[in-house]
């Protein structure tokens, strides 16, 4: 008895001095945060963190403990630093609300910095809104949606891309974000590490790091045409590594990548047995071809759809996710426990919506992003042409550009971009979107202009 009490102080011990140490890091972290901040440093450091992660691994086989909980451990350390250093990051969602805060003080505001179409959900859309109640869908329903709609949801799919998938295979959640959150908080493990190829949206690693996940960023550049690189993922992946999420056409690039290209990855990830999550809300806005991880097969597979952009419904708050139906299952757990059920009668709406023709909105777009290019081009902004989605990602080539910084300066002149920093280490990148019609567009890119006049 005596044994076990002794054992048992030097573990409180032991406890309360790793507490103690914590304490320690996580003050040095914020300091090293400052630092960043003054000298204008993104939080994330990838080389430091896989110097660390050589280190551990090494003091691991000097000590005889295991690798892969040791480097989850500092999973746990590197991702309470990150917290930390996060504070006040400024992204598109930011600018959006400051502007919507002007726009209630009486200011007009043009906004380029959010992917809404400003265009109207299909007129189908008015009729269900109106018959719904009849209908009856107005009660609490199924966790991952309505059957009917799951159904209808299922030959849609097959038909348009050519696989054969049933509605076990789909969960209907409030907007194609919530499916991101679901897949990648019941998939993965605190410790275990995603891979996620900047520039991105910023919400895969918000709902990463909210989960305790490790994101691994791969950084990518304008120059390597957006393109990441099969050596950049392969020396990224280990055994901590369980998923890898792909956006094409990309937000904010409007990048498709070379069919080879994504072949190779899906390999990489078969090989690796990691899952696959392809948010594919942009799907219907390409130039030309594009492959869906749908026709993949692969079981390990997640993509996710919204009717937000493809049905310009993004105030409905209704997407999807297709999967395995174990993966489906998994989902549909904490689903469960977040909401009951999405909105019967916005899963109708959704439902007759997919009845409409929606293929003009693609054409308006494209149209819209000719124009954005042919101005970017006159600003002599650096960009790559997108392949698809409704943005340019523009590099402004001035001294001591700061996007964050011009973002805030054309907002109080009315136009409202997003700072490419909220899509990763690109500070001297904006986000320019094409939601607004031609007039507007032009209007937007006169203030962008006029202000960079003011650099040198
Ligand atoms: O060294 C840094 O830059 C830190 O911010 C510290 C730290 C860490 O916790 O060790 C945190 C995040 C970085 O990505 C790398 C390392």
């Amino acid at each position: 008895m005596s044994d076990i009490n002794d054992l048992r102080d030097k573990m409180e011990e032991v406890t309360l001095e790793m507490i103690k140490l914590l304490k320690t890091r996580t003050d040095i972290a914020k300091k090293i945060g400052e630092v960043k901040k003054n000298i204008g440093k993104v939080v994330t450091d990838e080389t430091r963190e896989e110097n660390l992660r050589t280190k551990v691994i090494s003091v691991c086989q000097e000590i005889g403990l295991d690798e892969k909980i040791a480097t989850k451990f500092l999973n746990f350390l590197l991702n309470e630093s990150i917290k930390v250093q996060s504070t006040n990051k400024q992204t598109h969602l930011s600018i959006f609300l400051k502007a919507k805060e002007l726009e209630q003080q009486g200011k007009k505001i043009i906004h380029m910095e959010v992917g809404e179409p400003d265009f109207l959900p299909p007129t189908i859309v008015k009729d269900a809104l109106e018959e719904v109640y009849d209908k009856g869908f107005l009660k609490y329903g199924q966790v991952r949606g309505m059957p009917i709609f799951r159904e209808t949801l299922a030959k849609y799919v097959n038909k348009k891309f050519k696989t054969s998938i049933t509605q076990e295979n789909i969960i209907v959640s409030p907007g194609a974000r919530f499916s991101i959150f679901t897949a990648i908080t019941t998939l993965l493990n605190p410790g275990d590490e995603i891979i996620v190829i900047e520039p991105a949206w910023p919400a895969y690693k918000d709902c990463a790091l909210n989960s305790g996940i490790k994101v691994r960023t791969i950084n990518t550049t304008l120059e390597s045409k957006w393109e990441p690189s099969i050596e950049q993922i392969q020396k990224t992946i280990n055994p901590n590594t369980k998923m890898i999420v792909l956006n094409y056409p990309n937000n904010p690039t409007g990048k498709i990548l070379p069919e080879k290209l994504q072949d190779e990855i899906i390999e990489i990830a078969k090989k690796n047995n990691l899952y696959v999550l392809s948010d594919e809300i942009y799907s219907e806005y390409v130039k030309e071809s594009w492959k869906s991880i749908l026709s993949y097969n692969y079981e390990k597979g997640i993509v996710t759809q919204s009717f937000s952009k493809s049905h310009a419904m993004t105030g409905f708050r209704i997407g999807y996710a297709i999967a395995d139906h174990k993966i489906i299952e998994k989902m549909s757990k904490l689903q469960a426990l977040c909401l009951t059920n999405v909105s019967e009668p916005i899963q109708y709406i959704a439902m007759k919506a997919l009845e409409s023709d929606t293929s003009n909105n693609n054409k308006t777009v494209q149209n819209r992003l000719d124009l954005l290019i042919q101005k970017a081009d006159e600003l002599n902004l650096d960009i790559i042409v997108p392949d698809g989605a409704m943005y340019v990602f523009a590099r402004i080539n001035k001294d001591g550009f700061d996007g964050v910084q011009f973002a805030n300066k054309t907002l109080e002149k009315g136009l409202a971009i997003a700072p490419g920093e909220g899509f990763g280490d690109y500070k001297n990148f904006i986000r320019i979107s094409a939601c607004q019609d031609e007039k507007t567009l032009i209007e937007g890119m006169n203030i962008l202009k006029e202000t960079m006049s003011e650099y040198q």
